[in-house]
């Protein structure tokens, strides 16, 4: 892979310790069912935060409430000090950027077409500026493309600027939902099981991106269920579930944490566990999650081939208020085209 750091800008590096993400109290419920419990979690720049957790533990709940895709039940979620509007292209706008479980590319547009639509939100003009091409329309579309190229440069996809996004392979795809969401210049990037239906190169490669845009200023919160590329990546990680935060701590701490491990194993976790946040000092573990945890599951979802986002996702991402009673909600049909750094759900 060629991952570089050339569009890093130095002039929006963060303050390090900064805390860019900061999630108090998010609780989403369903109708009865509570997916998310009273969660908080911070994340600092400068950091690259995994969250983990048995299958509808609520991560994904989790990630739409802090991107605006769904308005959280309870709680509050703020971005820099700031409380974020309930609407996702305002998150995005204020600088969180989200790629998707299941991949959202316009699969006829040019792998090029993908990134500029990303980052349509640092664009100002106007209708009439496009509609006429006016020249301060035509200074910014050549910017867009130029920042459009670093970005394909940075992961390693600049040869095929020009190639229909449908025709990448898989783990190109998912590496170019990456530069979509970078293009709208976020401070944090949330990324929903990145690395799903990745051969083991591929997943090495990921976390090697992974880690070169936390090195280019963005910090990064990230759902995986491979545990190994979560351990390996993380400063630190949460644990959630039944909808609660279990434990957060570093790799070791959570790794060799009997509840996680449980938890993976599918012994019962108590209804009543306090969140617990974790000394860091803990021994390592010998029987890491990672050895029992499930393999990847998602990547069959994942097979996107038509020309619109793809879209066939699960429930998680029906609007709120739509939301069936039970946890066996019926899957989502939708199919409108998406904002891909922020989704439109939330958006009408
Ligand atoms: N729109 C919705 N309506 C009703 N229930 C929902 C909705 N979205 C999610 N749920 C339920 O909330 C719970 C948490 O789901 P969620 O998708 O957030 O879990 P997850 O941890 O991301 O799972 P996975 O690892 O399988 O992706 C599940 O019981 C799920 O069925």
């Amino acid at each position: 892979m060629t991952t570089t750091t050339k569009t890093a800008d130095a002039t929006k590096a963060p303050v390090a310790g900064e805390t860019v993400l900061d999630a108090r109290g998010v609780t989403m419920r369903f109708g009865g069912l509570t997916a998310v419990r009273d969660v908080n979690l911070t994340v600092n720049s400068g950091e690259i935060v995994g969250l983990i957790g048995p299958n509808g533990a609520g991560k994904t709940t989790f990630f739409n409430c802090l991107t605006g895709l769904y308005v959280p039940t309870e709680g509050e979620v703020r971005y820099k000090g700031q409380v974020l509007p309930p609407t996702s292209y305002k998150v995005t706008d204020a600088g969180i950027a989200r790629t998707f479980q299941n991949i959202r590319l316009f699969h006829n547009m040019t792998v090029l077409e993908n990134v500029l639509v990303g980052r349509h939100t640092r664009m100002k003009q106007g209708l009439w500026s496009a509609l006429l091409r006016l020249p301060g329309f035509k200074k910014a579309e050549a910017e867009a493309t130029e920042k459009a190229m670093e970005l394909l440069e940075f992961i390693g996809l600049q040869d095929k600027a020009q190639h229909l996004a449908k025709n990448l392979p898989y783990g190109e795809q998912r590496k170019l939902e990456i530069a979509r969401a970078l293009a709208s210049d976020p401070g944090l990037i949330l990324l929903d099981e990145p690395t799903a239906g990745m051969n083991p190169q591929e997943t090495r490669a990921a976390e090697e991106l992974i880690f070169a845009i936390r090195d280019m200023g963005v910090a990064v919160l990230v759902i995986e269920h491979d545990m190994r590329f979560i351990f390996n990546l993380c400063d630190r990680v949460a644990v959630l579930v039944q909808g609660q935060k279990l434990i957060e701590g570093d790799s070791q701490t959570v790794q060799s944490d009997e509840r996680v491990i449980a938890a993976y194993l599918g012994e019962p976790v108590a209804e009543s566990t306090p969140e617990v946040e974790a000394p860091a000092e803990d021994a390592p573990a010998k029987d890491a999650p990672a050895k029992d945890a499930p393999a990847e599951e998602a990547s069959s979802e994942d097979e996107a081939t038509e020309d619109e986002p793809s879209e066939d996702d699960s429930a998680e991402d029906e609007p709120a208020e739509d939301a069936p009673e039970a946890a066996d909600a019926p899957e989502s049909s939708e199919d409108t085209p998406h904002d891909p750094a922020s989704g439109k759900e939330n958006d009408a």
